[in-house]
């Protein structure tokens, strides 16, 4: 089981309840035509942007294949939506993920690897936890040599309010194995990763 995956189903009627009330408390009015639907859709949307404290990912990483590679394999610019845990507040931008297979050469899907990404940013996050709990997916299920995870994202936290610093990136990495042993693997990657 990956971390953090059994958790209570999402609640739908409650979170309901609580879009109506928080739109009573900002001096709305809940039962206005145009915001009739809005507790039952926000609820619908909160179940989508956190499904992923609801299914572990580790399991997306069970597809391997006997390839006998065992160089890098890197996907880059990996389009990654997340939630502020701070402010419930979208932080989005890019993830880039690569990994040297183990002594097995063993791979798995490419795809899986934006599933990992997915489900980790669809939780209540801080870019540096979704960052390493990325990074120890692969570690945990691959057995790789190494592993590098980048993540570059804007907060809108510090975009629309607070601060209001609209277009300033965040760049967070987690290397794990080869890529935190060896200075020259890890300046390489980050070479391909960072090349635009
Ligand atoms: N390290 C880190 N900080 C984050 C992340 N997302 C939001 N934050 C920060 O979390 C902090 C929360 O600070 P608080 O002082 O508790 O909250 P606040 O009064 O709303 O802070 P301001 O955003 O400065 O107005 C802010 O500095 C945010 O920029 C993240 O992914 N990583
Ligand atoms: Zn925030």
């Amino acid at each position: 089981m990956g971390e953090g995956a059994a958790i209570a189903a999402f609640d739908h009627e409650r979170a309901v309840a609580a879009v109506r009330e928080l739109l009573i408390a900002v001096g709305e009015d809940p039962e206005r035509e145009g915001l009739i639907k809005t507790p039952e859709r926000v609820a619908r949307a909160f179940q989508e942007v956190f499904g992923g404290l609801h299914v572990d990912p580790d399991e997306v990483l069970d597809t391997t294949f006997g390839e006998d590679h065992d160089e890098l394999v890197l996907v880059k610019d990996i389009p990654m939506y997340s939630t502020c845990e701070h402010h419930l507040v979208s932080f989005h931008g890019v993830a880039h993920v690569g990994y040297l297979p183990g002594a097995s050469g063993r791979v798995t899907g490419l795809s899986k690897l934006a599933r990992v990404v997915d489900l980790y940013a669809k939780r209540p996050q801080v870019q540096e936890r979704l960052t390493a709990q990325i990074a120890d997916a692969l570690v945990r299920k691959l057995d790789p040599r190494g592993v590098i995870v980048v993540i570059e994202a804007e907060h809108l936290c510090m975009a629309m309010r607070g601060i209001r610093k609209p277009g300033a990136s965040t760049t967070t990495s987690a290397v794990r194995g080869a890529f935190k042993d060896s200075a020259t693997s890890r300046a390489e990657a980050l070479e391909l990763i960072l090349r635009r």
